[in-house]
């Protein structure tokens, strides 16, 4: 298609007079230009020059020859059309342009591309210790955002015949034919190979790995499953979750329990995410050829069931975000309440299981993860803080000096920077008033328990 246009693009500039708007433009910018001339030979002098006005001769033969001062008409005319032919060229490249971005766009599905990279930033940014590579975090998010663009493009190649059934899917670039196959596939590749290769140049192998492997268990594994058996929820929610581990990787270069935190949360909030979405759209999904958890639960008892328990798995997270030090007492407290909230509405629908109540969790679950990752960043201890929270607190055996002779030396040096926060994981745990005096509230005294 993008080869049809093409080719009558340029077959319209060779010949103008073979399309009917440049055709018009080009007549009209020669009226102008032969009434000016008109005008100003009627009040100039007699000095005559003769011509031939192409557009009274294109309908009517030749016309009454025009006298005027101007002595090239000729060339001006030729200028002009030139004009016009450029000003139509750039136009059509431009609607082009647009026609192909919007396109890309849609088959990326870029909002949802946009939180996968809202996610793997987050993850980088937790995963960074005490000091954020910034360069390093934004070639992440493209890496990432130009992988995500590509699963879910192929994700569309092979669902082609589906969202045209579906009335949710089907004005979707593909289905409604506003580019081919080869050109959605030319895409994707593209975008993958750039992606995976940004992540393994700018970050590390193991996140490119990550990234690519995701793609493959999203668009080989995920999307065939959708049309085979309902377990591809659960598929598509370890899909949802390796973003943050990716960005996580990114930044420490390795995988520990305490990244996995996050990829945790998007895990157990994807179910009730995706249960009640396939519970509002239960007719599409059954137009559209998918085996969803839902559509083999007319009551849809036990959709509610596995909603509810997936939002009650979400309840400890808050305090291991404290307990293993990444985040302070406060983000226990608000991730608890957050989780008690969503739990609430999928409590709701369990006991009443309305299209009114499914669209509550919806909606829960669309605010639960933003303010989630947005209390995880606000509430983040970094390694300095906790360093410092540790010194003040703890072990005695923990010298801060990097002279350190005995104990463990914790300054930058002698802990590499891929191992800083990891290397945390198991230190004391502190109580939460200690945290007060840390970040967000860095102005308050320290605890009184202190001893100094
Ligand atoms: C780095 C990398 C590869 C990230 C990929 C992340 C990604 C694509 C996550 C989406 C997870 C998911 C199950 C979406 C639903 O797809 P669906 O097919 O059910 O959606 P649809 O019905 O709208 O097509």
């Amino acid at each position: 298609m993008w080869r049809r246009n093409s080719l009558s693009l340029s077959s319209k500039l060779a010949n103008p007079y073979s399309n009917p708007s440049l055709l018009l433009l080009f007549r009209s910018s020669l009226k102008s230009h032969h009434h000016g001339l008109l005008a100003r030979s009627n009040s100039t002098s007699p000095e005559s020059t003769s011509a031939v006005d192409p557009v009274n001769w294109a309908q009517s033969g030749p016309a009454a020859p025009f006298i005027g001062p101007h002595p090239t008409p000729v060339s001006a005319f030729g200028l002009t059309s030139l004009a016009a032919a450029s000003a139509f060229k750039a136009k059509e490249v431009a609607d082009l342009a647009k026609h192909y971005t919007r396109c890309y766009w849609e088959l990326s599905k870029a909002r949802l591309s946009m939180l996968v990279v809202a996610t793997s930033g987050t993850g980088y940014i937790l995963g960074s210790g005490s000091s954020i590579d910034y360069l390093g975090l934004c070639c992440t998010c493209a890496g990432t955002m130009m992988v995500a663009a590509s699963a879910n493009s192929l994700n569309q190649v092979f669902e082609v015949k589906n969202d045209a059934k579906m009335n949710r899917t089907r004005l979707r670039p593909l289905p409604s034919g506003r580019i081919t196959i080869p050109h959605a596939v030319m895409w994707a590749s593209s975008m993958g190979v750039a992606g995976t290769a940004l992540l393994a140049c700018q970050a590390n192998m193991l996140a490119a790995g990550l990234a690519a492997s995701n793609l493959v268990l999203y668009a080989f594994v995920y999307t065939p499953l959708k049309q085979i058996h309902p377990v591809n929820t659960w598929v598509g929610a370890i899909v949802g979750a390796i973003p943050p581990l990716l960005g996580w990787a990114a930044a420490s270069g390795q995988i520990s329990l305490n990244g996995m935190l996050l990829p945790a949360a998007l895990y157990f909030w994807q179910i009730p995410h995706f249960m009640a979405l396939a519970y509002l759209c239960r007719k599409d999904y059954a137009d559209g050829g998918f085996r969803m958890f839902s559509l083999a639960d007319a009551t849809g008892h036990r959709t509610a069931l596995v909603s509810l328990r997936n939002c009650l798995y979400l309840l400890p997270l808050g305090y291991l975000a404290y307990d293993w030090g990444i985040t302070s007492g406060w983000f226990c407290a608000e991730s608890t309440l957050l989780a008690l909230a969503i739990s609430s509405t999928a409590a709701s629908f369990f006991l009443n299981r309305t299209t009114k109540n499914a669209r509550r969790m919806f909606h829960a679950s669309l605010l639960y993860l933003p303010v989630f990752m947005g209390g995880l960043l606000v509430h983040r201890l970094s390694s300095d803080s906790e360093r410092s929270l540790t010194a003040e607190n703890s072990d005695p055996s923990i010298n801060l000096s990097p002279s350190s002779e005995s104990g463990v030396d914790l300054t930058e040096h002698a802990i590499p920077r891929e191992n800083r926060r990891p290397a945390l994981i198991g230190a004391q745990t502190r109580p939460p008033v200690a945290y007060a005096s840390v970040a967000p509230f860095p102005f308050l005294p320290a605890p009184s328990y202190i001893s100094s």
